[in-house]
């Protein structure tokens, strides 16, 4: 997968991306991430990315053309179609589910908004989708960038050694996660950890770990379980958990 990213600060994006999982997924070509300055594509002496917004007001609004021109040259790079993506408050929230559809696809385009965003006209000519990673402001769109880099260059076949992907099939289900212990057994200050754990049972370790994600999610994001059906054995947990949470 390739991901090209529209960024006035393209070392933010390219180190970020170059660490962890991430940085590894690069190595072994299982992802590649471009970046794109807008100021290279400016066509005055001072490289103008910025013009002052019509109908007045503070702060400055991106220009179309330097962006134009990035975005055709991206097109230029690869033969494949680029989804384009524009990180800004105005986007709709980013989800799991809509991670998964991203990684799936050949490639995408990230624009980086500074200053007080982009030229409308920009978004609506270029721009396929706008997204946000939340409801706070950011000083630009690079860190929105960064979030999908990882959690899409992640979920690229191979990227995750089974260890990973196991912990991220506790997640991708949209629960929770269930809580984790390694040593001491037993901490002087903090005491131990579940029986269970430490049990070799491991049919009883998978119930408990699912009751535990069933019962944290009902617990701190009661939204989460509305969205998704649950199995009888789920129910018959969570009402488990739920009894002896109320006893
Ligand atoms: N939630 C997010 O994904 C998110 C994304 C970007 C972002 N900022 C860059 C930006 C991009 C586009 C439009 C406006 C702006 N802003 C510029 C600075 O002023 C506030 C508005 N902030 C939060």
């Amino acid at each position: 997968m390739r991901i090209d990213v529209v960024s006035l600060f393209p070392d933010f994006v390219r180190q970020s991306a170059a660490i962890g999982v991430v940085g590894r997924a690069q190595q072994r070509e299982l992802l590649q991430v471009e970046t794109w300055n807008p100021r290279d594509f400016a066509t005055d002496n001072y490289r103008t990315v910025d013009g002052r917004p019509f109908g007045g007001g503070p702060g400055m609004v991106m220009l179309i053309d330097p962006l134009r021109a990035a975005l055709a040259a991206i097109r230029e790079a690869a033969p494949e179609p680029v989804h384009v993506i524009y990180l800004s408050p105005q986007g709709a929230r980013l989800t799991q589910k809509k991670v998964e559809a991203l990684a799936g696809m050949p490639r995408i385009a990230l624009i980086c908004g500074r200053y007080e965003g982009v030229d409308e006209r920009l978004i609506e000519h270029e721009v396929d989708e706008e997204l946000s990673i939340g409801d706070y402001v950011l000083s630009g769109g690079e860190l929105g960038a960064a979030v999908i880099i990882d959690a899409v260059g992640r979920l690229q076949e191979g990227a995750l050694n089974d260890a990973q992907s196991a912990q991220q099939d506790s997640f991708s289900d949209g629960l929770l996660d269930c809580p984790h212990y390694t040593r001491p057994v037993h901490h002087d200050v903090w005491g131990g950890v579940p029986e269970v754990l430490l049990s070799g049972d491991h049919a009883a370790i998978r119930r408990w770990r699912r009751k535990q994600s069933l019962g944290r999610t009902w617990l701190r994001r009661p939204d989460l379980l509305t969205q998704r059906a649950l199995d009888d054995e789920s129910r018959a947990l969570l009402d488990e958990f739920r009894r002896e949470y109320t006893r």
